[in-house]
């Protein structure tokens, strides 16, 4: 049966010195992301999502940020070789966890570089950010990956943000939403909705109605919930001060069809 997983990793020691591309450095206050993330954590598991901890790497500021590690679509899941290289030694804890969940494994290779969060999955279009963590050869493996298992891959180039879904995600009916001063062109969505704020533009699909995002854009909530949606609003101010959002806190495996054997 398919089912709702997520893959989480618990924020470690050295969060405050995770890597800032575009903003300031502000102090982190750990144990007020602690808390945020265990709230994150019990939001997805209150929405029906069975959540599976990888393995902490408490030498890597950035692990919190899981979502970064892999991309799956079906049954495979595409291991990333981050843009960053401080961040690859999180890669082998988030290896045996999608091993362990009974996903296929593939890999992007050097010199690919691909990071999770430069990828929006709406339906089966994958669209694949190319940017400062992504490059070329990222995008042809990802291609050469999905593509054989039924993806339509589109390379969207961006240049004023860390990762395209710092910029855009999709509304579940499969509208994306984005700030405009991130995105450089909207017309590449069959459907595109602007938001006023830049959290605004992030949003997890609980499920049903349901929208995940940061409390930190209630002008985008309520504009959420004119248009018939729940927003879940999850304070994750300490996240976001290492330009950090939503998404970027779990991998979500919705297409996995699951061994019962391995529960
Ligand atoms: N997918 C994401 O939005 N990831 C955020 C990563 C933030 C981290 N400080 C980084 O720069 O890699």
């Amino acid at each position: 049966m398919p089912s709702r997983l997520a893959l989480v990793r618990r924020p470690g020691p050295r969060l405050a010195e995770g890597l800032v591309t575009h903003l300031d450095r502000q102090p982190v206050d750990p144990a007020l992301a602690l808390h945020q993330w265990e709230t994150y954590v019990q939001v997805l598991r209150d929405h029906g999502w069975r959540t599976t901890e990888v393995a902490p790497a408490d030498d890597c500021p950035d692990a919190v940020f899981v979502e970064d590690t892999m991309v799956v679509f079906r049954n495979v899941a595409l291991l990333a070789r981050s843009g960053a290289e401080s961040r690859r030694p999180e890669l082998p804890a988030a290896r045996e966890a999608a091993a362990a969940l009974g996903c296929s494994l593939n890999a992007v290779r050097a010199p690919g570089t691909l990071d999770g969060g430069d990828v929006l999955k709406v339906g089966d279009t994958v669209y694949v950010g190319r940017g400062c963590r992504t490059n070329a050869e990222g995008v042809r493996q990802l291609r050469a990956a999905f593509e054989p298992l039924g993806a339509r891959v589109v390379a969207v180039p961006h240049r004023r943000v860390l990762h395209l879904k710092s910029a855009v995600t999709a509304l579940p009916d499969g509208t994306v939403i984005g700030y405009l001063p991130f995105v450089e062109d909207p017309s590449v969505f069959p459907q595109f909705r602007p938001v006023l704020e830049e959290a605004g533009a992030h949003v997890v699909l609980l499920g049903g109605d349901a929208l995940l995002m940061a409390a930190s854009a209630p002008r985008t909530a309520r504009l959420f919930t004119r248009l018939g949606y729940r927003p879940v609003p999850v304070d994750i101010s300490e996240f976001e001060k290492r330009e950090g959002c939503v998404t970027c806190l779990s991998v979500r495996l919705r297409d996995l069809v699951e061994d019962p054997g391995r529960r």
